[in-house]
């Protein structure tokens, strides 16, 4: 049987309403795709401290954890990602790709113009649909 896995992704948004998308390095599983920053949930954790923890680690930076946005069950060849993605904005630091290919904060309008995760389709939708009621 295939594992499931419970991922938390950060949608970190600027100041200009620009979102925080990091590159999968060649080396990653899911290689070359852009996602969100964050990381498998790990035994005992709150989604929230997940968060922090992965983006800690990942960019070197703190966050504050706002609201929940999406919940996917996403299945891949080898495995299914239960995905959940939580709004956010950096606290304290400058975010540095310490394990990604490639940070780039993009313009809500401009981000299906990058190929993503396919488990991350459904929040990028979520963001855009924000954008056209507003
Ligand atoms: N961090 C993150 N992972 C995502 C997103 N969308 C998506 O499908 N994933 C997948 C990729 C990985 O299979 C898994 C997250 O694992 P991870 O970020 O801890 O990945 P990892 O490369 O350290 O772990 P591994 O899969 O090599 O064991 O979820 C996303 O937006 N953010």
């Amino acid at each position: 049987m295939k594992k499931t896995v419970r991922v938390i992704g950060a949608v970190i948004e600027d100041e200009q309403n620009r979102i925080l998308c990091a590159l999968r390095s060649p080396q990653m599983t899911l290689p070359n795709v852009w996602e969100f920053p964050g990381g498998k949930m790990e035994e005992g954790e709150k989604p929230e401290e997940t968060l922090s923890r992965e983006i800690f680690e990942e960019l070197g930076c703190t966050i504050k954890v706002d609201e929940k946005m999406e919940e996917v069950h996403y299945e891949y060849p080898d495995v299914i990602v239960h995905l959940l993605t939580y709004k956010a904005k950096i606290a304290e630091g400058e975010p540095k790709a310490k394990e990604h290919a490639e940070l780039k904060w993009v313009p809500l309008q401009d981000l299906t113009s990058l190929e993503w995760a396919p488990a991350d389709v459904p929040t990028v939708k979520a963001l855009l649909t924000n954008v056209l009621n507003a």
